[in-house]
């Protein structure tokens, strides 16, 4: 039992009660599930704003249901929500306050962190991004030389990068036509190089998107594009740089230091996790893509799912059940991965996104009072559209070894930009989803094989056991409500199974040895510096670098 009196997980009756009806479950299987209760498919299905929810595909009953609701109760997630949402400090590691939800607050909310109500500051940053971005959709903000802006570089990494690049490629289709949006996050110089090769620095403006501004990636891309920009421009600095950068950041000083005008800073507030900051001035660059009535849809999308996760009772809350049934799969049924599979070539970045928000957050072996966990955390999340999985790994979800639980995520029309012309199309694309989701759950018998008279030594090949877990996710288009729907269900189902693991899902400390080290290597890889300590096998590697670089 900790300080709080809360047992550990693995100690709690409604654990150890769960492990129980896992034993009995047994080898259940749903076809019988389904063929025993007729009404099951209507009654797992959630309504919540657009989302259409079908968790019927799962390998639950009534009873893993309630016993999961009682997990939840017993671990205080409603009670940590609600502490997140009255703006306590719940990231304790990092003594911060949580509140990504305050980012989407309406203008009349009050939220307050260290007793200041943050929505004011929050609207006021809306309110100049807002100003910006018509100013750069309109051509009225014009670069160094007078040109127009056609061209808008996100410079960021992580939180900073792949929230705006995957919003960007999902609302493509409400994009400003007659300008070009790219994303720059890695440190190999390729990526810039391969941004910038055919622009026209005249006509380009660098979003450099970091809360920390001291990011080693994005500022040393962002100093080679200051670079590019300068010379392609002929020019030394100063009031080419303020037509040509500006910052998203939680750090003034740094970046004035870059050189970047500080009335050309878009701030956010430590209270805003990097992997939950993209609907905060680090979607600059989508607004200026899509225009701020749009992202303002989308804030109102994000704020649906906030007040229903919020409200809504525990087995009728979309991010509840969603966690749930995770822990359901990772903690009994030792799933180790969890796939998120759109079918939306818009939503091809998507499951990128949050493989950070999950992994980033529930990647944690040591628990809110610093001791080991005994029980599996985060899944490692995957996936790719799933047309394109069907024809590359699909093979093992239907007939590999492993238990994968999978999201299935569809809308009912294409954008609008599709229609009519590949509406047939689309009904193609939406019915492999559908058949994908059945063919998992229901697989094929032996019996079913053999009677298309398949010859008896191909019968085992043939079959597929089913019995592979998904929900359905279904919208009528992806909007940009719906997109900040998706992603607030996502965000809060992350939380949820952060609060029953007794982990901190809002700090990322295992991202910084890594940094460290880089930091020590690199002098050797440049200079050949004598770098104290380096293993055999990192020294070998370091020299023989050096080596096939002549140096
Ligand atoms: O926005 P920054 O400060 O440049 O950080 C970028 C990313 O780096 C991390 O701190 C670590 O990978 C992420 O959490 C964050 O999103």
């Amino acid at each position: 039992m900790n300080a709080e009196g809360r047992s550990r997980l693995d100690q709690l009756p409604e654990w150890t009660a769960l492990g129980k009806h896992r034993e009995q479950l047994g080898k259940a299987h749903l076809r019988e599930l389904f063929e025993r209760d007729p009404a099951r498919a209507e009654r797992y299905t959630l309504q919540v704003g657009d989302l259409h929810l079908d968790y019927s595909k799962h390998l639950v009953t009534d009873e893993t249901l309630r016993l999961l609701g009682e997990l939840a109760a017993a671990t205080g997630v409603a009670g940590l929500r609600d502490a997140m949402f009255r703006g306590e400090k719940i990231n304790i590691t990092e003594h911060r306050s949580v509140l990504h939800t305050a980012l989407r607050a309406p203008g009349s909310a009050v939220v307050e962190s260290d007793g200041e109500n943050v929505v004011p500051g929050v609207q006021a940053v809306l309110t100049k991004m807002g100003t910006f971005a018509d100013r750069v959709r309109s051509g009225d903000w014009k670069g160094h030389t007078g040109k127009r802006i056609k061209t808008v570089v996100n410079i960021g990494i992580g939180g900073s990068d792949l929230g705006p690049a995957m919003a960007y490629e999902a609302l493509r289709a409400y994009t400003h036509r007659d300008m070009q949006f790219r994303f720059v996050s890695n440190v190999d110089g390729a990526d810039l190089h391969e941004a910038v090769r055919d622009l026209d620095p005249a006509e380009t403006l660098f979003i450099i998107a970091s809360k920390t501004f001291t990011t080693i990636e994005t500022i040393t891309n962002a100093t080679s594009a200051r670079e590019w920009l300068l010379s392609g421009l002929g020019v030394d600095g100063g009031e080419a740089v303020a037509r040509h950068f500006v910052a998203l950041s939680t750090n003034a000083e740094k970046v004035t230091e870059f050189g970047i005008n500080p009335d050309n800073m878009f701030e956010f507030w430590d209270w805003v996790g990097g992997r939950y900051s993209f609907d905060s001035a680090i979607g600059l660059s989508l607004m200026v893509a899509i225009g701020h009535e749009r992202f303002r849809e989308m804030l109102a999308g994000f704020h649906l799912v906030d007040e229903h996760f919020r409200t809504a009772e525990p087995l009728a809350n979309a991010p509840m059940l969603m966690g749930l049934l995770g822990i359901w799969y990772g903690n009994f049924w030792d799933a180790q991965s969890h796939a998120v599979l759109p079918y939306s070539h818009y939503l091809s970045k998507f499951t990128a996104y949050l493989q950070q928000l999950d992994m980033e957050s529930n990647g944690k072996s040591v628990d809110r009072d610093g001791q080991r966990v005994d029980w599996q955390t985060g899944p490692v999340v995957w996936g790719t559209p799933g047309t394109n999985g069907q024809h590359a790994y699909y093979q093992l979800l239907h007939q590999g070894t492993k238990m994968i639980p999978a999201d299935l995520l569809g809308f009912a029309e294409p954008v609008a930009d599709l229609q009519p012309r590949l509406v047939p199309q689309h009904d193609l694309l939406m019915a492999n989803l559908f058949a994908q989701g059945q063919a998992l759950a229901f697989g094929k018998t032996p019996d079913e094989v053999r009677a298309e008279g398949v010859a008896e030594e191909l019968v085992p090949h043939k079959t597929f056991p089913g019995n592979r877990p998904t929900t359905t996710i279904l919208a009528k288009e992806l909007s940009p409500s719906v997109l900040g729907q998706l992603i607030a269900l996502y965000e809060h189902k992350v939380f949820v199974q952060g609060a029953v693991w007794n982990i901190d899902s809002f700090d990322q400390w295992g991202v910084e040895l890594g940094k460290v080290l880089a930091k020590r290597v690199e002098p050797a890889l440049t200079e050949g510096a004598e770098v104290p300590g380096l293993d055999a096998s990192t020294a070998g590697l370091v020299d023989t670098y050096r080596a096939l670089r002549g140096r």
